[in-house]
């Protein structure tokens, strides 16, 4: 369902700092797919997730979505069929939004509605229904503004709004690396739910080698601004934290250079 073929960003070209973050990668993603990423630091993680969601011009390679090529398209655009959860829980909502106004905003936008969809009882039983879910009291409090809930509330409601306008594809990019371990937990938690009851092709950057490993059907491990490991569901059945980082140093000729990741061990 995405295809990513021969992709390549180059930040500062043709200048003393030129830096290859993505340097032509292939890479085909099935439907339904949960794909971990790990690599070391500035291995080009992020800036695959954001070529895929149109944040930038690549300078080379295409990126195709259901058969349609949206290499040039805006990140607008791409939104439209990409969801996205960011590290910081205060990118992806409106803090001076309600939370229903919030996430009637998430439900117009899968249904292609106006905004004039408006707030009716039934609309607001809807989004009732979907709080309930990540179970956080937050269906009681649908009138409250966005800003006076805690980090963790805000990137559950971030992760609903995500996933409930029914994306092809859902980016993740270390969306619990800025929560304390207990709301971690429970946003990685409910993104499996949500993604499964949704079966909803996904990609997460994740620091911490275990969740790579417990998470999802296939594992990338990328350095170097290329993909080095593409370990799928059989093989990553067996996969330990040791043999993850033996697998990286074969490759990358050194030891594993993620401060973050090695400290999650
Ligand atoms: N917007 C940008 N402008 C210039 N250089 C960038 C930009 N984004 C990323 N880079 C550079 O591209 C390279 C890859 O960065 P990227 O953030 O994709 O790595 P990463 O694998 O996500 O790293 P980390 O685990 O440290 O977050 C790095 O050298 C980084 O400095």
């Amino acid at each position: 369902m995405l295809k990513v073929k021969n992709l390549e960003k180059i930040f500062y070209k043709g200048t003393p700092n030129e830096n290859v973050a993505i340097d032509k990668i292939d890479l085909t993603v099935n439907e339904g797919d949960f794909i971990t990423i790990v690599g070391s630091n500035g291995a080009g993680k992020s800036t695959l997730l954001n070529s895929i969601a149109g944040v930038f011009p690549v300078e080379n390679g295409s990126v195709i979505l259901d058969n349609e090529n949206i290499t040039k398209k805006s990140e607008y655009k791409c939104a439209q069929k990409i969801g996205r959860v960011f590290q910081n829980p205060l990118a992806g909502t409106s803090p001076e939004m309600t939370i229903e106004e919030n996430l009637s905003l998430a439900i117009s936008k899968s249904r292609n509605l106006s905004l004039r969809w408006g707030l009716s009882k039934h609309k607001r039983e809807i989004m009732r229904k979907h709080l309930e879910k990540i179970d956080l009291g937050l269906e009681k409090r649908l009138t409250t503004k966005v800003k006076l809930l805690s980090g963790g509330q805000r990137q559950a409601l971030t992760l609903l709004m995500a996933t409930v306008a029914n994306p092809r594809l859902l980016l993740l990019d270390e969306h619990t690396a800025a929560l304390d371990p207990a709301t971690a937990i429970k946003i990685k938690n409910l993104t499996v739910e949500l993604v499964n009851e949704n079966n909803i092709t996904t990609l997460m950057i994740t620091h911490n080698m275990e969740d790579a490993i417990k998470m999802g059907n296939r594992l990338i491990m990328m350095d170097g601004g290329q993909i080095i490991y593409d370990i799928k569901a059989e093989e990553k059945k067996d996969l330990t934290i040791e043999k993850l980082l033996k697998m990286f140093e074969i490759k990358h000729g050194g030891q594993f250079n993620n401060d973050r990741m090695l400290l999650s061990v």
